[in-house]
C-alpha cells in the first residue's frame, strides 16, 4: 500500500533546546506504525506536531500528499487521537460519553452506531455503568471509542499501554491488532518499550534525543536469525574450549572470564542447550537477546554518546 504520511525533517525546539531534531519517516496505509524511544525522546512532540497542537519549527508533515499545515485540517478529520489520558465525565455512563463526544464531532448520532462503537472496544454489557467505576483499562478503550466515534482512518495513540494491569494491557493489544485487521485502521502507537512494539507493529522508527536511528520493517529488524545469545557458566574457559571442539565455534563472537555471546538463529538455542550440557559445561544462564534489543537498552545506560544501529 502507499504511503499516507511523510515527515520530512521535522524540527521542535522549546526556547532553544531541541526536542525533535530534523525527523523524517513514512507511514504507510495499513500499518501499525510503532514509535519507539525513552522518556523524554521526542515522541509526544513528534505526535503532538502531527495533530496540529503544536507548530513545528520547522520541516513538514505531508497527508495524502499535501502539507497539513494548508490542507484545511483534512488530516485532523480523518484521524483520532488519544494523546493524554483522555478527559471524560466520570459520572456520567460509558455510553453518555460517547454521545456527547460524537455530537461535538457533528456526526449523524444513532444508539446503533454508539452501541456497536462500544462493542468493538468490549464496553457494550457496561454502556449503563458510569466512567468512575471502570478500571483505568476500561477508561483508556472508551477513549479509544471516543476517538473513533467518527469513522477515522489513522488513529494515534500516545503510550495506549502505561499504567494499565497486564490484563489491560493485553486487552489493548488485542484492540489495536483488530483496528488495523479486522477495520483496516491505520495505527501509530508510541511505547518505550521494545517488547510492546514488538508484538503489535509491522513497522517502527526508534527515536532517541528527538533523533531518529533506525526505521524499517519489525520483522527485519528484529530478524531472529540475527540472535545475541549470552552464557554464563562457573568456568566460562572450559564451556568456551568445549565449544570449540562444535560447529558452535564460528558463532562465537565476544567472550570474556564471565561469559561467551554467540550470533546465532534464536530457533537454535535449545539444540545449543542440549549440547552444552551434553558437553557437561556448568551453565548458569542462556540468554537470546536480539542486537536491536541490546542496543535500544545500551540507550539508557549511555547518556552521553549514541552510536549509530548496525545490524
Ligand atoms: N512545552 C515544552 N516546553 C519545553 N520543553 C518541552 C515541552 N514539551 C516537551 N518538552 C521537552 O522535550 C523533550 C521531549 O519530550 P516528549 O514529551 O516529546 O518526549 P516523549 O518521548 O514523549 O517522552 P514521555 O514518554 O516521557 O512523554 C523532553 O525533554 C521534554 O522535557
Amino acid at each position: 500500500m502507499g504511503s499516507m504520511i511523510e515527515v520530512r525533517g521535522l524540527t521542535k525546539q522549546f526556547k532553544g533546546f531541541t526536542a525533535v531534531n530534523d525527523l523524517s519517516f513514512t507511514v504507510n496505509e495499513g500499518d501499525v506504525y510503532g514509535f519507539l524511544g525513552q522518556n523524554g525522546a521526542g515522541k509526544s512532540t513528534t505526535l503532538r506536531m502531527m495533530l496540529k497542537l503544536i507548530e513545528p519549527t520547522s520541516g513538514e508533515i505531508v497527508f495524502s500528499g499535501k502539507n497539513i499545515a494548508n490542507d484545511n485540517n483534512n488530516m485532523l478529520r480523518q484521524t483520532g487521537a488519544i494523546i493524554e489520558r483522555p478527559d471524560m465525565y466520570k459520572y456520567l455512563s460509558a455510553y453518555d460519553n460517547l454521545y456527547i463526544f460524537a455530537k461535538m464531532s457533528g456526526i449523524k448520532v444513532s444508539k446503533k452506531l454508539l452501541m456497536d462503537q462500544l462493542a468493538m472496544v468490549g464496553l457494550d454489557e457496561r454502556h449503563k455503568d458510569i466512567v468512575k467505576t471502570f478500571s483505568q483499562g476500561m477508561k483508556q478503550r472508551l477513549g479509544i471509542a471516543i476517538a473513533l466515534v467518527h469513522q477515522p482512518k489513522l488513529i494515534i495513540l500516545d503510550e495506549p499501554t502505561n499504567g494499565l494491569d497486564p490484563q489491560g494491557i493485553a486487552d489493548m493489544r488485542n484492540l489495536i491488532l483488530r483496528l488495523s485487521r479486522e477495520m483496516g485502521k491505520t495505527v501509530i502507537v508510541s511505547s518505550h518499550l521494545l517488547s510492546e512494539i514488538e508484538i503489535i507493529a509491522n513497522r517502527m522508527i526508534i527515536i532517541h534525543k528527538g533523533q531518529k536511528i533506525v526505521e524499517g520493517k519489525v520483522t527485519e529488524l528484529l530478524d531472529p536469525a540475527n540472535t545475541l545469545v549470552e552464557i554464563t557458566s562457573v568456568d566460562s574457559a572450559a564451556t568456551l574450549a568445549a565449544l570449540q571442539q562444535t560447529n558452535w565455534a564460528a558463532q562465537v563472537e565476544t567472550h570474556t572470564n564471565k561469559m561467551l555471546r554467540l550470533r546465532m538463529n534464536r530457533s537454535d538455542v535449545p539444540q545449543l542447550v542440549q549440547q552444552l550440557t551434553h558437553l557437561q559445561s556448568q551453565i548458569l544462564s542462556v540468554q537470546p537477546r536480539h542486537s536491536l534489543e541490546d542496543y535500544f537498552l545500551s540507550l539508557t545506560n549511555n547518556d552521553t554518546h549514541v552510536e549509530p544501529f548496525t545490524n
